[in-house]
């Protein structure tokens, strides 16, 4: 299949209903834009697109036109009805019959006889087939002469049948027979019918022996209430029925539509444009006579009469012209429905004077003016439109206000809207306004828009998620003059919370419940939610939450996002890279807390208070925001050979520490992570890092190597930093002691063979210190951690020694030594006693010689 044909069936299958610019298009064929603008060039020229707009262009496949394009409201207000009768002419084998009811002048006949066009069209009955029609009306008095005529006669079947008579069932075979005000028809002929409905037989009059046969499709109309008025068997034999509406019931703009068709046709007789003053446009809408659309019709006619016979010479006719709020309807024969809409966009844009509405909103907006003067000026606006619209429309549009309001503003953010008629009444008299006026060409101006957002961000957004319940076209710039008299009351309330509070939690409504729960008790918008699926990754999230920050104020003081599970870490590193506000973020998120934290956003409490009151929700909540890794002085502890010897330093820390000190473990791996993606900021409260290996970062961060603070300069640097974040001398000593002591441990447990490393190590600590006191001396960490591992493996060697009572004698060389020997004998004679076992000479001997060039 060639390029341009798969861009066609692809439109025509998925796309059918949509616009699309050729950049969508392109998307869509995977092509380049270039070759799809010239393809989508030859399917115009081919009548296969239809295009509209420019800049963007739009381009769309051309339905094909059915005989039903010709009805006012096909895809509108009489959908349902069309979609019936299509299925009573298509079914097999020949259709059913239907009934149209409705009062008169509604269109029943009109209908009848688009069905029998529909029917041709498609195939269903022949090109010849005949639609024939009868009403019974004619010859309500004469129902034998009724008779005679649907079903023929025979010759001498009265006076006066001289020959034999074909009846119209046998002109209307194999088409369409429209028996219309059948109510009229007597019991006879209807019992007639239905017996032709069951069998396809029927017998002319005077006929008994020998009946006929014919094929016939059947609508049939009435404006009578049928159970009254029909047999019951004739009514079963009818499986559709369905009710026009009266004029007045249907859609204003389907009424416009109707009214501007009726001058079109008139234009065509005198094949003259006609230029009509919108009031007079307005006024016909309103027309409520029994003869419906026919009366409209009628009124439009007498209208056009007169209008010729005064200026039937001017080129143009005026049709109570006053002033430019008119309509030029051209002998066009026949507007598509757009070119219908658009002249109903023209007729209330000029009544209403809506562009001009929009500028002087955007000015006064600019111009800081309050938002009772914008809401004002809207009300001032639509207003106009009110002589023209009947009550029952306004409480139609009211209830539709009220349950988009419901659904939204009330239900999931806690507004309360006035109940007093008025504001309802002026807002259902915007909405009409809106959807009369309601262009179809895409590619608008957005000016009203970014000037609400640049005022009232927070209550357009809300405005937003209401629109979307409430109109078909929910971005469409025209939308936001309900705005003003919706959210004049509010604004001031939405705007004044200065953060953006989120909800996010898996699942199809988990935050929607909880926000509609918190937002209603605080009576305000606090948060909104989204909800994820389970399987969503913290990409989407943190693309869903930009979104939404963008749709909020640039001055808010923070945002605030709950969360339900998963990694508080990384999502607070996603969404700070999306957010250039102070952030702060929970986890375990749960009604109690959003609403506890709601109402502090909603009392303006200081950032940092209320990251420090979202703290108490349980253990496993984490509360992190801007100012870094934590807003408290903090440590970070990561350990290249796992996090089990991180959180054994960490817990060292912990113990001897003051407390003032945040310690955080961290993933070697997930360090070197956040340190590539975080900025100097994020490290603001953070120390230093303790590691097992070097770590390469730009950034200006202290790094200590826990096997460097084994000797004293490394030590020393532990230290400064440590007593430059508060800690005493003293501690940080209990610290080194700890870790020399885990450290020894670790590196003798698997060398003493029966002896407990924890016990023996203090032994070993306290003849350490011993040695320490003795000569006044401070032993490095280094030197220290190998006496205990010394010390330990020895005094297990002993033990094993002893026992067979080998060793040597020991000679001392000197003084110093000799000192040395006899200290030690008394130092070691505790665990000489405790383990019953002789220290030999010649381990003393390897002990000065450690222990040499310090003492
Ligand atoms: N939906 C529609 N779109 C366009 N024209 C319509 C529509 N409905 C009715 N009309 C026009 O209204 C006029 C009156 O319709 P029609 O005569 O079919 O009404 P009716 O219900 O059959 O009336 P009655 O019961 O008096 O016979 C016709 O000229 C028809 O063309």
């Amino acid at each position: 299949m060639k390029a341009i044909d798969k861009i066609y069936r692809t439109l025509n299958q998925d796309y059918a209903d949509q616009k699309l610019t050729t950049q969508q298009v392109a998307d869509i064929a995977g092509l380049t834009r270039g070759v799809v603008s010239a393809y989508l060039s030859q399917l115009h020229s081919a009548g296969k697109l239809v295009k509209s707009g420019t800049r963007p262009v739009y381009w769309q496949v051309k339905a094909p036109r059915t005989a039903f394009d010709q009805v006012i409201g096909a895809k509108g207000s009489l959908q349902a009805i069309t979609d019936r009768c299509l299925e009573a002419i298509v079914y097999p084998p020949s259709g059913f019959p239907l009934l149209i009811t409705g009062p008169s002048g509604v269109g029943k006949s009109f209908f009848a006889n688009i069905i029998f066009e529909e029917a041709k069209r498609l195939g269903v009955i022949g090109p010849q087939a005949k639609f024939v029609v009868l009403n019974a009306a004619d010859y309500a008095n004469n129902p034998e002469l009724l008779s005679s005529i649907l079903f023929g006669y025979k010759k001498g079947a009265f006076t006066g049948a001289l020959s034999d008579k074909t009846g119209l069932i046998d002109q209307a075979d194999q088409g369409y027979l429209f028996l219309d005000e059948v109510h009229r028809l007597p019991q006879s002929s209807q019992e007639k019918l239905f017996s032709l409905l069951d069998t396809g037989q029927f017998y002319p009059l005077g006929e008994t022996s020998q009946p006929r046969k014919a094929n016939v499709r059947f609508i049939f109309a009435t404006t009578e209430k049928v159970e009254d008025t029909l047999l019951k068997t004739l009514l079963r034999r009818i499986p559709l029925q369905v009710t026009i509406p009266t004029f007045i019931e249907r859609p204003l703009s389907e009424r416009l539509a109707i009214v501007v068709h009726a001058f079109e046709q008139e234009a065509v007789r005198v094949q003259r444009p006609y230029q009509v003053a919108i009031a007079t446009l307005l006024q016909l809408i309103r027309v409520d006579k029994p003869g419906n659309v026919g009366a409209v019709q009628n009124d439009v006619k007498l209208l056009c009469a007169a209008a010729y016979t005064a200026q039937g010479n001017a080129p143009v006719i005026p049709v109570n012209v006053v002033d430019d709020a008119n309509i030029l309807i051209q002998p066009k024969a026949g507007y598509t429905s757009e070119q219908l809409n658009n002249i109903i966009s023209q007729v209330i844009d000029k009544h209403a004077a809506l562009t001009a509405l929009k500028a002087k909103l955007s000015q006064s907006l600019a111009a800081n003016e309050s938002v009772t003067e914008q809401s004002l000026l809207v009300r001032k606006a639509v207003k106009t439109i009110e002589p023209v619209v009947e009550p029952q429309l306004v409480v139609t549009i009211q209830s539709r206000l009220k349950k988009a309001y419901q659904a939204t503003l009330a239900s999931r953010y806690g507004i309360k809207l006035p109940e007093d008629d008025d504001f309802w009444y002026v807002c259902a008299l915007t909405l009409l306004v809106i959807e009369l006026s309601q262009s179809n060409a895409p590619g608008q101006d957005q000016t009203l828009t970014k000037a609400i957002h640049k005022r009232f961000p927070r209550s357009l957004y809300l405005f937003q998620q209401f629109s979307a319940a409430l109109f078909e076209q929910p971005d469409q710039e025209l939308n936001n003059l309900l705005f003003f008299p919706l959210l004049a009351t509010w604004v001031d309330k939405i705007e004044g919370i200065q953060f953006n509070g989120i909800l996010l939690a898996h699942g199809q409504s988990t935050a929607a419940s909880i926000q509609g729960v918190v937002n209603n008790l605080c009576g305000n918008y606090l948060f909104s939610a989204l909800d994820m699926s389970v399987d969503v990754s913290v990409k989407d999230i943190s693309r869903q939450v930009q979104q939404y920050l963008a749709s909020q104020s640039a001055s808010a003081k923070g945002t605030i996002v709950l969360f339900d599970m998963g990694s508080l870490r990384q999502m607070f590193t996603e969404i700070r890279d999306v957010s250039d506000q102070e952030l702060m973020v929970v986890n375990n998120l749960t009604t109690a807390m959003a609403l506890d934290i709601g109402l502090r956003i909603q009392r303006n409490d200081s950032f940092e208070s209320i990251a420090k009151a979202s703290l108490k929700f349980g253990e496993t909540t984490d509360t992190q925001y801007y100012e870094g890794l934590s807003n408290q002085k903090n440590v970070i502890v990561s350990c290249m050979s796992g996090v089990g010897l991180s959180e054994e330093i960490k817990k060292m820390m912990t113990a001897t520490l003051s407390g003032k000190l945040e310690i955080t473990t961290e993933d070697y791996k997930d360090l070197n992570m956040i340190l590539e993606n975080n900025d100097q900021r994020f490290f603001n409260n953070t120390q230093f890092v303790i590691t097992t290996t070097d770590i390469k970062s730009d950034l200006n961060i202290d790094v200590i190597n826990i096997y460097d603070i084994m000797e004293k300069p490394g030590y020393q640097c532990l230290e400064h930093l440590l007593m430059a974040a508060g800690e005493s001398k003293k501690s940080v000593k209990n610290l080194m002691d700890q870790m020399l002591r885990f450290f020894s441990i670790e590196g003798v447990k698997d060398r003493l063979q029966f002896m407990n490393p924890d016990i023996v190590i203090g032994e070993v600590q306290k003849i350490t210190d011993r040695y320490q006191d003795y000569y006044g001396i401070e032993l490095d960490g280094k030197i220290k951690l190998n006496l205990y591992m010394h010390l330990s493996l020895m005094i297990e060697r002993m033990i094993l020694t002893s026992r067979t009572g080998q060793g040597a004698a020991y000679q001392p060389q000197s003084d110093k030594e000799r000192e040395f020997y006899s200290v030690s004998r008394s130092i070691f004679k505790g665990v000489e006693m405790k383990y019953n076992i002789k220290i030999e000479d010649y381990e003393i001997s390897l002990m000065y010689q450690l222990l040499k060039p310090y003492i």
